[in-house]
């Protein structure tokens, strides 16, 4: 089962609702559930077009108390209180590194911690500077609820960033982010890692 797009949370809809493809994934009978998602780079050794495996993630509207598991649990799901420590299955992410490996594109594909905002706007170069001191890789709008109501329903989880930009980090630029330029970073030539993908 595929899914082209995503609905976001700074779309209007409900964080619960932007989670609801992965139960029906669920319900359909799916337990592996690869996740993909355009990044900002906070980590400098990222490049435009690289592709960072997510090995976990910063929660901050969780920080907030947005979640998509609010309101009464749905046992036919899972438990109330579901844990998030492996949230990103290592066999899946060891099996991506190996076929990375194998094709011979370290260079461009890493695995870090991405952050999600709430978005839409894009961050401030102090909130950035802070992320990266959180231990963020890279950061997003999307992505983390689906990965909690996966988890939530025991889904294993692969989930992967395309870095569509590096993130400003300074107050001496006159730079900003655009959206437009996201969407462009990737209209080419499919990216060499797409084999691995
Ligand atoms: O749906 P994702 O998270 O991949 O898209 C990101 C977040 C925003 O929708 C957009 C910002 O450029 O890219
Ligand atoms: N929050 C956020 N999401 C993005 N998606 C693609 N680039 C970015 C970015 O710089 N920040």
């Amino acid at each position: 089962m595929c899914m082209k797009g995503r609905v976001h949370r700074y779309e209007g809809y409900p964080m619960w609702k932007t989670t609801v493809p992965i139960r029906v994934m669920r319900l359909v009978g799916v337990s592996d559930v690869i996740i993909s998602t355009a990044t900002g780079g906070l980590n400098r050794g990222y490049k435009i077009g690289d592709v960072m495996i997510i090995k976990d993630h910063i929660n901050m509207p969780g920080f907030s108390g947005d979640s998509p598991l609010i309101g009464k649990n749905d046992e036919r799901f899972g438990p109330r209180f579901p844990g998030m420590s492996n949230a990103y299955d290592k066999q899946l992410r060891q099996e991506a590194k190996n076929v990375v490996k194998e094709m011979g594109i370290e260079e461009s594909v890493h695995e870090g911690v991405y952050v999600m905002l709430g978005g839409p706007s894009y961050e401030t170069v102090a909130e950035l500077r802070l992320l990266r001191l959180l231990g963020a890789d890279a950061v997003g709008m999307s992505t983390v609820a689906e990965v909690v109501v996966a988890r939530h329903c025991g889904m294993r989880v692969f989930a992967f960033s395309l870095i569509t930009n590096k993130c400003i980090m300074d107050w001496d630029t006159d730079d900003e982010p655009l959206h437009t330029e996201m969407l462009s970073s990737h209209s080419g030539e499919p990216p060499d890692q797409m084999p691995a993908v």
